[in-house]
């Protein structure tokens, strides 16, 4: 009950024949492996929901495959694609109570009434739904309406589970904990789960890859891990990370091996010889110009007196519950740092602001990633 997912140049044009067509998706191609769980991942109108929906069927593919264990499906109805759906809208029957709409699902299974409520109760009970079930759509809340149709797929028996923002109107702690067990589901039984989110903390915390899509085009496919420290470029490098990634464009110069990376005639990172790689080294020293970007947890601040780095003035200091969020200005714009710890500095106080050699990410001007630390990005080969 486990299948492998592929798309290959899959695109989305709506309205295709109009003056003004809608390129949704463009030449979109991701291997998903059996069992594994992946998030598409964006920010509203990047194409996550079409693409979604082009799996299930409810969408044509404009051009480009799809296919599930092998199968190429994309030209079969819905219902001959293995596939099971949870919508963002829900879409329960309303004349059925939330126990027969998720018993609706395993109509074609034919199982005797016996197994079909016990199916139902173990979904009802994963979701925190056991008390609800007997109550019909329009009496219960968008967040329990939100858990039946999440329901509704996962008793199913399919090859692969399709979720479209599930848990977007649940509260923040239903949210986590309901993240957990239908991980832990989706796990035990080994399913294939494709998720849509722009949430990026449900994505880090279910998926094991995630596809990044910004205008209809895939950005990068990888593990939570990989896009955080090695983003392909400076769109990806921004858009994971909160608070977001500090992004400067710099020139770099070499006097006698040290290298200063410098804004407006001034220095924002300085390396002695021999901290930074050579392979590094040797791009910067074919750049007139790139981009560095510098994760907030990254930057290491300390009083003024005699500590090295550049100078940085505090705009404002907040502890937020577990971490202090420390900005302040810095060359024409600001550094944003994170600290484990409180920080005593006030606004208008000065401060040393360092980033490790070996923290630094750097990026061509066209956003190309070049370097993460001591590795070269495949930008920066050549
Ligand atoms: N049926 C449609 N007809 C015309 N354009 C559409 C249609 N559905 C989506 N679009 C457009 O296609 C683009 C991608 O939309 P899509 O819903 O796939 O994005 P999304 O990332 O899922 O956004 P959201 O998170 O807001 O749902 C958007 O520009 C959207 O306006």
């Amino acid at each position: 009950m486990t299948a492998s997912v592929r798309l290959d140049s899959v695109n989305k044009i709506y309205a295709a024949k109009a003056k003004n067509p809608i390129y949704a998706v463009r030449d979109f191609t991701i291997h998903i492996e059996p069992g594994e769980i992946v998030a598409l991942l964006g920010s509203s109108g990047c194409g996550k929901t079409s693409t979604l929906r082009m799996i299930a069927g409810f969408e044509e593919v404009s051009k480009g495959a799809i296919s599930i264990g092998g199968r190429e499906i994309h030209k079969l109805p819905p219902a001959k694609r293995g596939v099971a759906m949870a919508f963002e809208g829900y879409s329960l029957y309303p004349p059925l109570t939330l126990r027969q709409n998720i018993a609706f699902a395993l109509k074609s299974e034919k199982l005797g009434s016996a197994e079909t409520n016990r199916r139902v109760e173990e979904i009802a009970g994963l979701l925190e739904l056991t008390r609800h079930l007997d109550r019909y759509p329009s009496t219960v809340s968008a967040g329990q309406q939100q858990r039946a149709s999440l329901g509704r797929a996962l008793v199913r028996k399919a090859d692969i589970y399709l979720l479209d923002e599930p848990m977007g109107q649940l509260e923040p702690q239903l949210r986590a904990v309901l993240r957990g067990r239908l991980k832990r589901y989706l796990r035990e039984h080994g399913l294939t789960a494709i998720l849509v989110t722009h949430d990026q903390t449900e994505a880090n915390a279910l998926a094991d890859r995630i596809a990044v899509m910004e205008g209809g085009v895939l950005q990068q496919f990888a593990s939570p891990a990989d896009l955080k420290e090695k983003p392909a470029n400076l769109f990806v490098g921004t858009f994971i990370g909160e608070p977001p990634m500090n992004v400067y464009r710099v020139e770099p110069q070499i006097f006698n091996g040290r290298i200063s990376l410098r804004a407006r005639g001034e220095e924002l990172f300085g390396y002695e010889p021999g901290t930074i790689d050579d392979a590094v080294v040797s791009l910067l020293e074919r750049r007139n110009a790139l981009v560095v970007g510098v994760r907030p947890a990254d930057v290491a601040v300390s009083p003024l007196n005699g500590a090295r780095g550049a100078t940085a003035k505090v705009v404002s200091n907040q502890w937020i519950g577990d971490q202090t969020h420390l900005e302040s200005a810095f060359g024409d714009g600001v550094i944003v740092a994170t600290l484990d710890n409180r920080f005593a500095a006030r606004a208008g106080e000065a401060l040393a602001v360092d980033v490790p050699a070996d923290k630094l990410h750097l990026f061509a001007e066209d956003g190309t990633a070049l370097a993460h630390g001591r590795s070269l990005a495949s930008g920066g080969a050549h």
